[in-house]
Formats: C-alpha cells, structure tokens, sequence
C-alpha cells in the first residue's frame, strides 16, 4: 500500500527492537510511514539516532498513522466514500437541512446560468459593435445585460453561502455531538484514552467541513455543470475543434488531479496525523502545567511541542511538495490547451474564419473555466487533511457498542457474584488470573494489596469498564457487561482513584448527577466532615477551577463522597477515594456513607489503610492481578503471612 522508502528498514529494526509485538504485523508500515512524515531522529549529521525516548514517541505517532493506514483500503476510495457519504447526509431527513442544501444548490444553479451567460453578452455586444450599426440604446441595453450576468453570479454565489454556512453549522454541530456521545464512554473506559487528540479534531471539523462542503463539493458540481453549460453554447456557435480541445484540456485536468489526489490523499492523512500530534502533545502540557512548571521543565516542554510543529511542518512540506508536483501537471497541461485554444482563434480571426465576437465567446468560455479551476488548486490542498480529518471523526463517531435493551431498577443491594474472572491488558501485559469471589447484599468489602496488584484493574472489571476476558461478573444476578451502559450507575457506581473536577462552580461539581443531595443536606454533611475549618460556611457558587485546583486533596474527596452519599446505586465501589483523608476524618465518612447507604447498598473501597480492613465484613488481597486471600481482617492476619506482612511493611 504504502512503497517502502529509502533507510525504512532500519526504522522497522528499531521499532522491532523496542516495541515489540505490540503493533502487530504492522511495522513495515509504521517504519513507512515514519520516514514519510520525516519524523526520524536524524542528528545534524544525517545519521540516524534511535534513542529510546525519540524512537517511542516516534512509534505513539506511528501507530496513530498506522491505524490510518490500514483501516482505508485506497487514500483514494476512502476520498470517495466520504464525499459520498457528506453528500448522504446533507440529503438525509434526519439533519434537517436538506432544505437549506437544496435551496443553496437552486442559487447556484440560476449563478450557473449567470455565468454561462456572461461571455455570451459580451459576444453578442461585441459582435454588435463590430457590425457598427447598432443605437446608442441597443449598446447600453448590451452592456447592462453583461454587467447584470456578471456582477449577478457573483452576488448569487455569495448568497449561496449563506445556506451552505447554515449547512456546515449544523453537521459541525452533530458530529461533534456524536463524536463525544461514542467516544466519551470508550475514553472513559481507556486508562490510554488521547482526549488531546479527539478535541484537535472536533477543533478543526468545522473548517473541515467548510473546505470539503463549500470549496469541493460545492464548487466542483457548479464548475462541471459551467462547462458543460458552455460546452453546449461554443459547439453551436464556433468550429467544432474547439469544443474538442476545451474538453480535452478539462479531461486532462480531471485525469492529472484523480492520478494526483490519491498520492495526495495519502500524504494529507499523514499529516492530519501530524496536526493531531500537536493538539495532543499541546493539550497534555497544558493539562500538566504545574507539572512542568514545578520541575523546570518549561524550556524542555517548549522544545517538545517545537518538535511536534516540526514533525508536522515535514509532513506539510510532503503533502505541498505533492500537490505542487500535482499543480505542475494540471497547468502545464490546461496552458497547453490555453496556448492551442487562443493561437488557433487568433489565426482564424485573422483569416476572417471567425468573427472577433466568437474569440471573446472562447476566452471568454476558456477564462471562466481557469479562474475555478485555480481556485480549486488551493481547495485541494486544504482538501485532503480535511478530509482526513473529517474521516478520523466519522471513525469515532461509528458506534462502538451494540444497542442493549433497557435493565430492571435495581431492588436493594447489589450481591456481586465474580466467576474464575481473568482479564488482560494486551499480550505480555499485567491484568487479573482467575479471580472467584462473593459479595451479599449491603456488605461492605475492602480490597488492599500491593501498588500495581490490580485492585483498580478489579473494580474495573467489576464495574464493567473493563471487559473481563474469561470468567464472569454478575451484579444482582445480571452479567455487568449486559447492563445497559446508562442504566449501570444504579446497579454499580465506579469512583476512580482520580477525581476529576470540572472547571465549574462548587455546586455543579457536587450536585452533579446522579445524586440526590440538595445543597442543605450537602451542607450538612460537609460541615461534620469539617469541610472548612470551623466558622465558615460553604460557598456553593464559588469556581473550583481546574480539576479543582482550588480545592485542597482532602476537600476534593470530601465534596466527592458527600455526592456519592446522596447516589442511589446497589453497589458503590471507591477507587482509593479516602486516601487524602486523615486517618480520623476517614473513619468518620466511611462509617456515615455506611449508615447512609445502610441495606440498600453494597460498598467496595480499595485502600492503604489497615484500619479500613478492620472495619471490613471481608477483604480481598490482592496480588500480581490473584485474589491471594479473602475473609475478615482478623482471619487474615491469623491464616496469612504475606498478608500480615503487607500491614507489618506499612507500619515499619
Ligand atoms: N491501560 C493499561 N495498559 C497496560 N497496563 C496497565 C493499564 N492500566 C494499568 N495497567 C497495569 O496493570 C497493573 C495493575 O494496575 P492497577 O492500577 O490495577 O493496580 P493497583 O493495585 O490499583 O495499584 P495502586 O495501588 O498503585 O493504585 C499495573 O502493572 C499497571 O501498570
């Protein structure tokens, strides 16, 4: 699919050498690819560098190629396919704009007719004046007829815009909608998830949509029909040979830019890939600004996102380079035509073979179809990452999981039911063996272990974000991955380790849904967890900022369990959600979200804490991804040594 390039193979060596089965059969292209996008590491020497940290961001960005690469059987179909498919969904019922499509197409159309009109009037006023007997009000009635056809394509064309303005709104509105309906629930699924580079995408999709819809579509159907238009007017008037070359010299067009959009196509793809790269590697800096900043590691990220922009120029540079060579024949060829067209007219007006009101007909006919097809050369360009791009978003808008039916409200707790549950990351990656475990109804269960044992790879499972890979997860009796996605927070409601705050005000982040608090109750409880220091009231409207960077660790946690004791779900699992609490304030909110959820639900909390296994009905240890023990702390301490050990390290 892709021709290898010179140096590819020691791109493929390398990338073997560090990622090992990872990426599948696919290192050929990969190596491709990089050396495509001229993103190897090459020192200023010319010799290549493999450093490790290089050659692993380099095989991130390859990847992502990859999947491009090799989802698409041709650059070209897949052009093809989404034209095809923009076109479908313009014309669809379900967007509601096919009214504005087809009046904008009926403005056009009636500019069409303008514009094949024009150089006719001029033809005809040309040919008047030549003749010399004509009044002074024949000749002004001329040359406003010409004025009108020229001046009014041109103001129908801008009106056009309008409807296709209103058009691409409207699809840059839903996909966008989509975009995020289909790929919010696999990011929050993915520990991996590239939020940067979807947000790129969805940033770029309205201009996108704008150089597809209004540059190609809507410009190549009227050019076509503009040509036939005065096809049909120069084969009545003048010697057929010219229609001969007008139409050779448009075939010609049409052929080098078909031969050329596909090696285009491809290039364009890479570096759409490229300008991802950059809204990827941007958004995860910005996201970790203290990060970089604390560390002074603020000239290092600048350099870092300078060598994305980098990356990203070389692949633009590819993909001008392409159309340039591309633009190169297509004028080389329509300036051929132009030279025969025009010197052939020449000689025949010169020979009294054609009146001089014909030759301004043919240029006139000729100019009209160059000044298009020039403006298309730039549309081209813009065409092909556009087009990528808005590939990339159809992808992610395809929906991933098949439709569920509606589950029954949940009575009471949840009994979770864990059958030989294994699960894995990918090959050679960790994951859980063969986990078998029991929970009743309103229990409350505490999982510890070592860092990296899988405990929140378990909740995972249980919770069904993660898909076990044998084994099975049942939550009231129903399996977990059954469970209609939207319906899943009342049967079991995940808490992850990593509270994420949205840049909202207090309120908004603790009465976010599904909870029942009201700003009372919540006040309430806050205010005996000792939110604030004594005193001070809880301001409920003020911003939280980033992720909650105005709030302390501890307040973070706080205000989160204060919502999740106003959830009503049969199952709550805590994902290390009372790690920043001091030992007496965390005793303090599990014993109150206990009370509160009494028998109607069954809460699972991952902890460090010994004192939290002692309040336990039962705890499970975990370690490398097994259940290595299960039972009340107390049991555990007496039966197991590497569990008395884990609390013995603790304390030392
Ligand atoms: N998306 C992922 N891809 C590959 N490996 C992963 C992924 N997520 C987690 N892991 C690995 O799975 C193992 C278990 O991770 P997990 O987060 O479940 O451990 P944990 O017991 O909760 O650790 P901690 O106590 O530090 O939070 C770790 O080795 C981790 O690196």
């Amino acid at each position: 699919m892709f021709p290898p390039q010179r140096g590819a193979h020691k791109w493929l060596k390398a990338l073997r050498a560090f990622d090992g089965a990872q990426a599948g059969g696919n290192h050929r292209e990969i190596a491709t690819q990089v050396f495509g996008a001229r993103i190897l590491c090459e020192d200023r020497n010319g010799r290549s560098d493999f450093r490790r940290a290089r050659v692993e961001r380099s095989i991130k960005f390859a990847r992502r190629m990859v999947m491009v690469a090799t989802s698409n059987s041709s650059a070209r179909g897949d052009t093809f396919a989404i034209l095809l498919d923009l076109t479908k969904d313009m014309l669809g019922k379900a967007l509601g704009i096919r009214t504005a499509v087809l009046v904008g197409g009926g403005i056009e159309l009636v500019g069409v007719g303008l514009g094949v009109l024009g150089p006719y009037m001029l033809k005809v006023l040309v040919d008047v004046l030549t003749a010399g007997n004509a009044s002074a009000i024949t000749l002004v009635a001329y040359v406003g007829l010409f004025v009108v056809t020229w001046a009014g394509a041109n103001i129908l064309s801008t009106w056009r815009m309008v409807y296709s303005t209103r058009v691409i709104d409207s699809l840059s509105e839903r996909y966008a909608a989509e975009v995020i309906r289909q790929s919010l629930p696999a990011a929050a699924t993915a520990r991996d998830a590239d939020s940067g580079y979807t947000l790129g995408l969805v940033e770029r999709l309205p201009y996108s949509l704008l150089v597809v819809i209004d540059g190609l579509i809507w410009r190549t159907v009227p050019l076509l029909l503009q040509v036939l238009g005065s096809l049909c007017v120069v084969i009545g008037l003048i010697p057929i040979h010219y229609s001969a070359i007008l139409v050779a010299v448009f075939a010609g067009y049409v052929a080098t830019t078909w031969i050329g959009a596909n090696h285009h196509q491809a290039r364009s793809m890479t570096a759409n890939t490229a300008a991802g790269a950059v809204s990827q590697t941007a958004g995860d800096i910005l996201r970790n600004a203290r990060r970089v900043v604390l560390n002074g590691a603020l000239e290092a990220e600048v350099v870092n996102i300078g060598h994305r922009f980098q990356e990203r120029a070389a692949a633009n540079a590819q993909m001008m380079g392409s159309l340039s060579l591309m633009a190169l024949y297509q004028y080389g060829l329509v300036g051929t035509g132009l030279l025969a067209l025009m010197g052939l007219g020449a000689l025949d007006v010169m020979a009294h073979r054609m009146t001089v009101g014909d030759f301004v007909l043919l240029q006139g006919y000729a100019f009209r179809l160059v000044g298009p097809l020039s403006g298309l050369g730039f549309i081209l360009s813009q065409a092909g990452l556009s087009i990528a791009c808005i590939r990339d978003v159809k992808r992610l808008m395809q929906r991933l999981e098949p439709e569920v039916a509606p589950t029954e409200e949940p009575e009471g707790a949840a009994e979770i039911t864990l059958t030989s549950v294994s699960f894995s990351y990918g090959p050679g990656l960790a994951g859980l063996t063969e986990i078998t475990a029991h929970v009743s109804p309103g229990q409350f269960v505490v999982i510890v272990g070592p860092n990296g044992s899988g405990k929140s790879t378990l909740a995972q499972v249980i919770a069904g974000l993660l898909p076990p890979s044998s084994g099975s997860v049942r939550i009231g009796g129903q399996d977990v991955g059954r469970i209609r996605r939207s319906d899943r927070h009342r049967h079991i409601l995940y808490v992850p380790q990593f509270i994420g705050f949205f840049n909202r005000s207090l309120a908004a982040n603790a009465l976010y849904p599904p909870t029942t608090q009201t700003e009372a109750s919540l006040a309430q409880l806050l205010a005996e967890w000792h939110f604030y220091e004594p005193g001070r009231t809880v301001d409920f409207a003020a911003e939280v900022g980033e992720q909650g960077e105005r709030l302390s660790g501890g307040q973070i946690q706080k205000l989160e369990l204060a919502r999740i004791a106003g959830v009503k779900s049969a199952a709550v699992i805590l994902d290390e959600s009372t790690s920043a609490l001091d030992p007496i304030s965390e005793a303090a909110v599990i014993a109150r979200l206990r009370q509160q959820f009494g028998s109607r639900t069954t809460l699972i909390l991952i902890s460090h804490r010994e004192h939290m296994a002692e309040l336990a009905d039962q705890v499970w240890f975990m370690k490398t991804g097994r259940l290595v023990g299960q039972g009340t702390h107390e049991i555990l301490m007496r039966d197991s040594l590497t569990y008395q050990s884990l609390w013995r390290t603790q304390s030392a």
